[in-house]
């Protein structure tokens, strides 16, 4: 262990805790020192030493392929500790920000309370989420994400390998001779072809064992209560009911994730309705069967074989009457486990190409709101089956929503926020002749019943339409309403409609140049010669609004849009919601208009402090509805206990006291005082409205923003106030 890397711990307990290492391949974090007690009120004191603290901290509890862990390393202090206990996990992430693991480490609800509001984002390398416990991560603000598509090729060869090898006794035949015996004749197999499976769970992977049966032969067929029928035929597999499932197979693969529905799927009862001699392949999860009951039907002869990569706990008891059971085969969660599956790199631009469409498309709409039909349209020359377009989906919603509003789009939540806000997405697929070597050629972003900035923007049928592609790695805008356009999109865009007439790219450039604008890229695209024409100018600075006039007040443009650099705009665009949020958090707390919690708010001691004299013995969670506002939170406990909280959102569990003196302080961080004056002193000092100032062009009348600038002044001075008060 290097010295930078070195680790003091010191540690007091009523018990002693197992040695921690926090050693790292990039140390942690500088000098840190926390204390917290524990449910059991152990204090827990960690130190440790140098680390580059503009970095962010992620913990890979479970090994990751080596590729991973250095794409890592290049942005973050990495800090790979495996088979951590989940003590030493609760107090190692306390200094994390993010976490990564597979399927072996249980993130719960004390992970999510240890962090006390650190740790942004639990990265599950891999499909199945059931070992994070999804609800405390969104009540504690944490963003989940997993590689829905990394492992399914793995997983399905695996079922595969587990179905020929269990058909032919492959495991139990090679321990056999291992153990010095010839048993030609126990080890008699079935053969697989001409045989029904059943798959059940029709998602990714079955679909790829579907196909693969084929291949060898079976006959398919498959139970999903959520699969298109038509995706099912395309392979020439049909689609049965559960019950038709169990009573024709004569073999079974499990293939559906895990969820209240699907726990203990296959019991005493499913057993019965199976076909005698029925075996049996899991590569989903173990708690999809209720083992017991595996036994007793291996031991009645309803199930003649198993093969079982996972189990409801693992790794399994050795004892485990399934496990040594004679004719069950077992692998160690093996279904990823191969090198391919650990290396996915090829959907990422794809990724952020639809997000990048998604913030144009806002951008173009007027006033930016009012979005509610989104037609995406991918064109691929690979087979429908062969992309999944949830991730992509996700993107497009995330670029949708997030310049408009304050909300934190991910692939977890991108389907419910937008459900939430109305936006009904449909996806159509294009399939393309040609060699399937990219996942896609186009997407193509439309939104409807919408008024657009830019005219030319619209499509013949009315819709705000952009449309995009991958080139050398790269997404660029190839399409606006119904003009080619050829443009990175990586910086600033100016759209411009002009008639199509020699020496307007001249013109437009000098005028950028005057104002030492520098230039990027231009694409002209056109529907005639002579006709009209869009220009599309990626610049790398941003254009005064006189240099922007000057633009428009050339003859032959007949409109033009500037589309800021992205992540820029939004931030401005965020900043003004964070202003407009504090202000109304503020206001309504100080006239008691607002309840945060489940709880009614009790007396207000100054303009932005809450007492709460009185709490119910339950959960309750406050939320500033911004990770930039952290609310402050101080939970006096009956005997005079107080426990401090912080974040955007703080989730307490509180007590009843008869001791009395319980009750709840609130009020907002400094965070939020400090982000106000400078919002508020840039718009103050420059004399123009908050959005103007960064050339984006603002959706609320001046006079909005006037009274916005009034009443943050006069809010940060009651802060300001009470923060020394305090
Ligand atoms: N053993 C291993 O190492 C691996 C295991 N897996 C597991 O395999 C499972 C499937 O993964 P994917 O195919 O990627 O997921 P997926 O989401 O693409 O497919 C799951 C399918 O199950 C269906 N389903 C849901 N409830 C059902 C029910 N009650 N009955 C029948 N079908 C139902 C869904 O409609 C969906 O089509 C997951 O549990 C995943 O965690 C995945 C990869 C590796
Ligand atoms: O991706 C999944 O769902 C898996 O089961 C794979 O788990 P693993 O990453 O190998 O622990």
């Amino acid at each position: 262990m290097s010295a930078a890397a070195s680790s003091a711990i010191s540690i007091a307990t009523t018990k002693p805790l197992k040695n921690l290492s926090l050693s790292s391949r990039s140390p942690l974090p500088s000098a840190t020192s926390i204390s917290f007690p524990t449910p059991r009120r152990r204090l827990i004191l960690v130190a440790c030493t140098a680390g580059d603290e503009s970095k962010p901290t992620i913990l890979v509890a479970e090994k990751l392929g080596e590729a991973g862990v250095k794409l890592l390393e290049d942005f973050a202090n990495v800090d790979c500790s495996y088979n951590l206990t989940p003590e030493e996990l609760n107090t190692k992430i306390s200094l994390c920000d993010a976490l990564i693991v597979r399927s072996g480490t249980k993130v719960g609800r004390e992970v999510f309370e240890s962090s006390r509001g650190r740790l942004k984002v639990v990265g599950r390398a891999g499909v199945g989420i059931d070992n994070v416990d999804l609800s405390a991560a969104t009540e504690f603000g944490c963003l989940v994400v997993n590689a829905p598509t990394a492992n399914t090729i793995a997983a399905a060869e695996h079922g595969i390998a587990l179905l020929a090898g269990m058909a032919r006794n492959v495991a139990q035949a090679d321990a056999s001779v291992k153990a010095g015996e010839w048993k030609r004749n126990k080890y008699v197999g079935v053969s697989l072809v001409g045989k029904t499976l059943a798959v059940m769970g029709f998602g990714k992977v079955g679909t790829e064992v579907a196909r693969r049966a084929k291949g060898l032969g079976m006959r398919v067929i498959a139970h999903d209560p959520y699969a298109p029928a038509d995706r099912a035929h395309a392979i020439g597999v049909d689609l049965v009911s559960f019950d038709e499932a169990l009573a024709t197979a004569d073999f079974i693969s499990l293939h559906m994730p895990l969820t209240p529905a699907t726990s203990k799927i296959l019991n005493d009862e499913t057993f019965a309705k199976m076909k005698k001699g029925v075996r049996i392949v899991n590569v989903a999860r173990g708690g999809v069967i209720d083992e017991d009951a595996l036994v007793r039907a291996l031991d009645a002869g309803i199930v003649a074989q198993a093969a079982l990569d996972v189990f409801t706990k693992e790794p399994p008891a050795k004892d485990s009457p399934l496990v040594q059971h004679e004719r069950v085969t077992v692998t160690p969660h093996l279904g990823a486990s191969t090198m391919e599956a650990q290396v996915l790199t090829e959907l990422k631009p794809y990724v952020i190409l639809a997000e990048k469409l998604g913030r144009l498309a806002v951008q173009l709409v007027a006033g930016g709101s009012g979005v509610k039909n989104v037609k995406v349209s991918y064109t691929s020359a690979r087979a429908t089956d062969d992309l999944d377009t949830r991730l992509l989906r996700a993107m497009i919603t995330k670029g949708l929503i997030e310049p408009i509003s304050d909300v934190y789009v991910n692939l977890v939540n991108a389907d419910f926020t937008a459900k939430q806000r109305g936006l009904r997405l449909s996806e159509e697929r294009v399939l393309l002749d040609g060699s399937p070597e990219n996942p896609l050629e186009t997407i193509t972003v439309q939104l409807g019943n919408v008024e657009s900035k830019f005219a030319s923007s619209l499509s013949e049928s009315g819709e705000v339409r952009v449309e995009g592609k991958v080139k050398d790695g790269v997404p660029h805008l190839t399409k606006v309403g119904s003009f080619e356009v050829d443009v990175t999109l990586e910086g600033s865009i100016i759209l411009c409609r002009q008639v199509d007439q020699p020496g307007m790219i001249g013109t437009v450039g000098s005028i950028l140049g005057e104002s030492n604008v520098n230039v990027n890229f231009m694409s002209v695209g056109r529907i005639a010669p002579r006709k009209q024409a869009i220009m599309a100018i990626g610049v790398d600075d941003q254009p005064s609004k006189e240099t922007l006039k000057k633009i428009g007040e050339i003859p032959a443009v007949e409109e033009f849009v500037f589309l800021k650099a992205i992540m820029l705009s939004l931030a401005f665009y965020y900043t003004v919601l964070v202003m407009l949020r504090t202000v109304l958090l503020v206001v309504s707390l100080r006239f008691q208009l607002y309840d945060p919690g489940a709880i009614k708010l009790g007396r207000i001691t100054n303009p932005c402090r809450v007492h709460v004299p009185q709490l119910a013995g339950s959960r309750s969670t406050f939320a500033s509805g911004s990770p930039l506002l952290p609310l402050n939170l101080r939970v006096i406990r009956g005997g005079g206990r107080s426990e401090n909280r912080r974040g955007a959102s703080v989730s307490i569990r509180s007590e009843q006291s008869s001791e009395g003196g319980s009750g709840l302080d609130i009020w907002l961080g400094r965070g939020a005082m400090i982000g106000f004056a400078v919002a508020i002193t840039v718009e103050i000092a420059t004399g123009k409205g908050l959005l103007e100032n960064f050339g984006v062009a603002s959706p609320l009348p001046t006079v909005a923003l006037a009274v916005t600038a009034l009443v943050g002044v006069l809010t940060a001075v009651f802060i300001f106030q009470s923060s020394s008060k305090n």
